[in-house]
C-alpha cells in the first residue's frame, strides 16, 4: 500500500550465526503487542512478548528496533522487539495518557512470632502475622524497596545470564510471596519440617524486649532501635516493618548465617521486598505460591483456619478466598517479571512435593539469573539494563563463548563485570555501529522513529543506516540548549531535579566516545527539557509553565508543615487521660456527698441517738478512706497486674509500689465483705418503720463488724499511701495500654 519510493536495507548474513558476539539475553519486564503498535515498521514482523519471557536478542544494530527470539522457541525465526531505549519511551507515553489512578499498596508485612512443631526440638520465629484482621489498623510498612523507584521500575529489560550454581557455592536463597492466607507459611513449615538439617528460616531481629523462655538469636535477635535503625539506614534489611511500637525484620546478615551454614534459606517476602534481596551474595529464586480458582479453593479449604492477630482461629469465609484471588492477580501483575517459578497451592501435598522440586532445581540446575546479580553486588537503583557488549575474545575462548552462549549458559567464571566497560575490540573499531555517537546527540522525532518506508526531502536531515533521517549533530536546536544548560547550570539544574527532570534529559558537553556506547543502550532520542511541565491539578495532569512553577516555588512559604497528626495512639491516651480527670472529680464529688450525709445524719441525731454516733462515727472513717481511695486508679496503675508473676516477685522483694498495691488490693477485698452492711445503712429507716432493713435494737450488732472492717480498710489506704509516697511520679497505666505483649500459646492445630 506505500507509495513513492520505497527503500530496503538489506543486510548480508556474515559468518557464523547473525550477530553472534552480541547475543544477549534479556528478560522482558513488561509486555509487548506488536499488532498493537502503531509504530513498528512491520506488525508482522513483530514478536509478541509476556512480562518474565526470557529473549535472545539476537541483533541490536538498530537504534529502535532489535531482533529477538524466545528462549523457549528457539527454533523460530527472530521478530522485531523495540529496542530498550524505545520500549522505555513508550511505556512513559502511555503512562501519560493514563488517567490519575491512586497508587494501590499491597499489603505490607508484620511479624507473628510462633513455634512451630511444639515439643519438637527446632523453632521457626518470624513468620508473618495474618493481615487479616490487624491490617486495618495503623502500621508503619515502611519498606526499602527500590522497585518504588521508578527507574528501576521503568527499565522494559532486564539482562540475564544462565547460571548453575557449583556444589562448592553457598545455596541460593529461597523466596516465597503470595497473597495473605494462600499457604506461605503452611508450606514453608512443612518444607523445614520436612528436613531441618536442610532447610532452615532466617532469624529475625526485633527491638521489643525478650520473654523469660526466649533465647536470643533463636525465636529472635533482640537488638536495640539505634541498632535496628543502622541496619535499615545502611539496606541490610530485606524488610521490615512496626508492631506494636517495636520494630520487626529480617536481615540480609541472618539469611547469608543461614547460607553459611551450607543450608538452604527459606523466607517469604513480601513482593516489594524481591528487588531488595537481589543481591549477589544471596541471588534468590522466587516462588510466587498462588490461590486456585474459587470453586477448588472452597473445597480445599474447607476445614482451614485463618490465624488471625488474637489467635482465634477462624475458617475462611468466601470473601476472604475473593479478596485472596484478587490480591494475587494485582501481584502478578505487578511483580510477575520477578517470579522464578509459580506453585499453585490447592491440594497441600502436591503444592508441597512441587515446592520441594522447584527447591531442588533452583539448586541443582541452570537457571536465568540477573545479570547484575551474578556479576557484583548490585546496584539497587540500576536503570537501564546493563547490556554489556561481550568482548571479542581471543581465538580458543572465543570459541569456549560463542558455544557457552549458543547454549545459553554461561557460567559466572567467564562473564566477568568488568566486560561491559573494556574498550572495544579492533573488531569492533573496523564494524563501528553507524553514527552511534551521532544518534546519540540527536533528537529524533518520534513520528520519523518509525519511518523506515518513508521518503523525506528536508535537506538538513541526514540519513542513517536504517534509512531514518535524523538531523545532524551540529544542529543548533541541540546546541541552543546546551549553552543554556552550561550557563545557568546550578540553579537550573537544581530547579530541573525538583520538577523531575531525569539526567538523561539533560544535554551535557560530555561526548561520550563510541568505545563507551553500548550497543544496548543506543540513546537516540533524548529529549530536552521543555518550557513545559505537567502538574497534575484537580487530578488531571495540565502543561504549566516551568519558569512559573520555579517563581511559584520560589515565592511560596515552603516551610513544612511538621505539625504531628493524631494517632489512634494518641486518641486512647487523650481518652484515658480524661476519664482519670473524670474519676477523681467523680471521687471528689462522692466525698462531698458523704460531708452532707454525715451532716445530715448529726443533725438528726436526737432522734436516733445511739444509731447515728455510730454512723457519725464510722462514716467519718469512711471519709477518711474515700479520700484515699479516690486515688486508686493511680495506684493500680502502678503495677502490670496482667504479669502476675513479675508482681508477686515484686511483693517478695518488698518493692514498695507493689506492697502498696497488695494492701490496696486487700483493702478492696475487705470493703466489699461489707458491702452488704454498707447498703443497709444507705437505706437505713428506723425499725419501726414499716419495710425497715434494721431490726429494732440489733443496729450495734450488724454496725460493730462494718466499723471493724472499715478501720482496716483505712489503716490499709492509710499504710499503702504511705509505701507509694516512696515513688509518687510512677504511672505505667499509659506505658502499659501499648506496650504489654499478648503471651501467645501454641496452636492446637499445630501442635
Ligand atoms: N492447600 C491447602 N489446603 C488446605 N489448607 C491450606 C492449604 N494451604 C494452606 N492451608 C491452610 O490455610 C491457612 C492459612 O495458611 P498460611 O498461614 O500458611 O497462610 P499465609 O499465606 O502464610 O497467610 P498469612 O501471611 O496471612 O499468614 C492455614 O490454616 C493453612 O493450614
Amino acid at each position: 500500500m506505500s507509495r513513492g519510493t520505497i527503500m530496503f536495507k538489506v543486510v548480508p548474513v556474515s559468518d557464523p550465526p547473525v550477530n553472534s558476539q552480541k547475543m544477549v539475553y534479556v528478560r522482558a519486564m513488561t509486555e509487548y503487542w506488536p499488532q498493537e503498535d502503531p509504530t513498528i515498521p512491520c506488525a508482522e514482523a513483530g514478536l509478541p512478548f509476556q512480562k518474565g519471557d526470557i529473549l535472545q536478542v539476537v541483533d541490536q544494530s538498530d537504534a529502535l528496533w532489535w531482533q529477538a527470539r524466545k528462549v523457549s522457541a528457539l527454533g523460530t525465526c527472530a521478530g522485531l522487539i523495540p529496542s530498550s531505549h524505545l520500549l522505555k519511551r513508550k511505556q512513559r507515553e502511555f503512562w501519560w495518557s493514563q488517567p490519575y489512578q491512586p497508587h494501590t499498596h499491597l499489603k505490607s508485612p508484620i511479624y507473628k512470632e510462633e513455634f512451630v512443631g511444639y515439643g519438637q526440638k527446632f523453632f521457626i520465629a518470624g513468620f508473618r502475622r495474618s493481615m487479616r484482621l490487624c491490617r486495618r489498623r495503623s502500621l508503619l510498612p515502611t519498606l526499602c524497596c527500590p522497585s518504588s523507584c521508578p527507574r528501576a521500575a521503568g527499565a522494559p529489560y532486564e539482562e540475564v545470564v544462565r547460571h548453575q550454581r557449583r556444589p562448592s557455592d553457598k545455596h541460593r536463597l529461597i523466596v516465597l510471596v503470595g497473597p495473605s492466607g494462600v499457604g506461605v507459611n503452611e508450606l514453608r513449615r512443612q518444607l523445614i519440617e520436612l528436613n531441618p538439617g536442610r532447610f532452615r528460616t532466617a532469624v529475625p531481629h526485633t527491638t521489643r524486649s525478650k520473654k523469660s523462655y526466649e533465647v536470643d538469636g533463636r525465636e529472635y535477635h533482640y537488638v536495640s532501635k539505634e541498632t535496628f535503625e543502622s541496619l535499615m539506614y545502611s539496606h541490610r534489611m530485606l524488610e521490615y516493618g512496626e508492631y506494636k511500637g517495636h520494630f520487626y525484620g529480617t536481615s540480609v546478615d541472618a539469611v547469608q548465617a543461614v547460607l553459611d551454614e551450607g543450608k538452604i534459606c527459606v523466607m517469604d517476602l513480601e513482593p516489594q521486598g524481591i528487588q531488595v534481596a537481589r543481591t549477589h551474595e544471596l541471588k534468590p529464586y522466587v516462588i510466587f505460591i498462588k490461590p486456585s480458582n474459587l470453586s477448588c479453593m472452597k473445597q480445599s479449604r474447607k476445614n482451614a483456619k485463618i490465624i488471625t492477630d488474637y489467635f482465634v482461629d477462624m475458617k475462611f469465609k468466601d470473601e476472604d478466598l475473593q479478596e485472596m484471588e484478587d490480591l494475587a492477580q494485582k501481584m502478578e501483575t505487578q511483580f510477575g517479571q520477578f517470579f522464578d517459578h509459580v506453585i499453585v497451592n490447592d491440594i497441600l501435598q502436591d503444592a508441597c512435593a512441587q515446592l520441594v522440586s522447584a527447591v531442588q532445581k533452583a539448586q541443582e540446575e541452570p537457571q536465568w539469573v540477573p545479570a547484575t546479580v551474578l556479576h557484583e553486588p548490585s546496584h539497587l537503583c540500576q536503570d537501564e539494563v546493563p547490556l554489556s557488549r561481550p568482548k571479542k575474545k581471543k581465538p580458543r575462548t572465543k570459541t569456549m563463548l560463542a558455544s557457552a552462549s549458543l547454549e545459553g549458559l554461561v557460567q559466572t567464571a567467564i562473564h566477568r563485570p568488568s566486560e561491559s566497560s573494556e574498550p572495544p575490540t579492533k573488531e569492533l573499531a573496523e564494524h563501528p555501529e553507524a553514527p552511534v555517537q551521532r544518534r546519540q546527540k540527536t533528537r529524533v522525532p518520534l513520528e520519523l522513529e518509525t519511518a523506515f518506508t518513508q521518503e523525506t526531502s528536508s535537506p538538513s536531515s541526514l540519513r542513517n543506516e536504517n534509512g531514518i533521517d535524523v538531523e545532524p549533530a551540529e544542529e543548533p536546536v541541540i546546541k541552543k540548549p546546551r549553552r543554556k544548560t552550561k550557563k545557568a547550570r546550578p540553579a537550573e539544574l537544581q530547579y530541573a531535579n525538583e520538577l523531575g527532570v531525569e539526567d538523561e534529559d539533560i544535554i551535557t558537553d560530555e561526548r561520550r566516545s563510541p568505545e563507551q556506547q553500548s550497543v544496548f543502550t543506543a540513546p537516540t532520542g533524548i529529549s530536552q527539557p521543555v518550557d513545559k511541565v505537567f502538574v497534575e491539578k484537580s487530578r488531571r495532569f495540565q502543561a504549566t509553565d516551568r519558569s512559573e512553577l520555579i517563581k511559584t516555588t520560589e515565592n511560596a512559604d515552603v516551610s513544612m508543615d511538621t505539625k504531628p497528626s493524631w494517632t489512634t495512639r494518641d486518641v486512647a491516651l487523650s481518652v484515658h487521660r480524661a476519664f482519670r480527670i473524670v474519676l477523681t472529680s467523680l471521687g471528689q464529688s462522692v466525698i462531698c456527698w458523704r460531708e452532707l450525709e454525715v451532716g445530715i445524719l448529726w443533725g438528726g441525731r436526737k432522734q436516733h441517738p445511739k444509731v447515728l454516733t455510730h454512723f457519725g462515727i464510722t462514716l467519718s472513717l469512711k471519709f477518711l478512706s474515700n479520700i484515699i481511695n479516690s486515688k486508686k486508679t493511680f495506684v493500680f496503675s502502678r503495677i502490670d497486674f496482667a504479669k502476675t508473676s513479675v508482681a508477686i516477685r515484686n511483693f517478695l522483694a518488698l518493692d514498695p509500689t507493689a506492697f502498696a498495691s497488695f494492701l490496696y488490693f486487700a483493702a478492696l477485698v475487705l470493703s466489699l465483705s461489707q458491702q452488704m452492711t454498707s447498703d443497709r445503712i444507705h437505706l437505713y429507716t428506723p425499725s419501726s418503720v414499716n419495710g425497715s432493713l434494721w431490726a429494732a435494737g440489733n443496729e450495734e450488732q450488724v454496725l460493730q463488724p462494718w466499723i471493724l472492717v472499715n478501720l482496716a480498710v483505712t489503716i490499709l489506704v492509710g499504710l499503702s499511701w504511705l509505701f507509694l509516697s516512696y515513688r509518687p511520679g510512677m504511672d505505667l497505666s499509659e506505658e502499659l495500654m501499648f506496650s504489654s505483649e499478648m503471651e501467645e500459646f501454641p496452636n492446637k492445630d499445630k501442635g
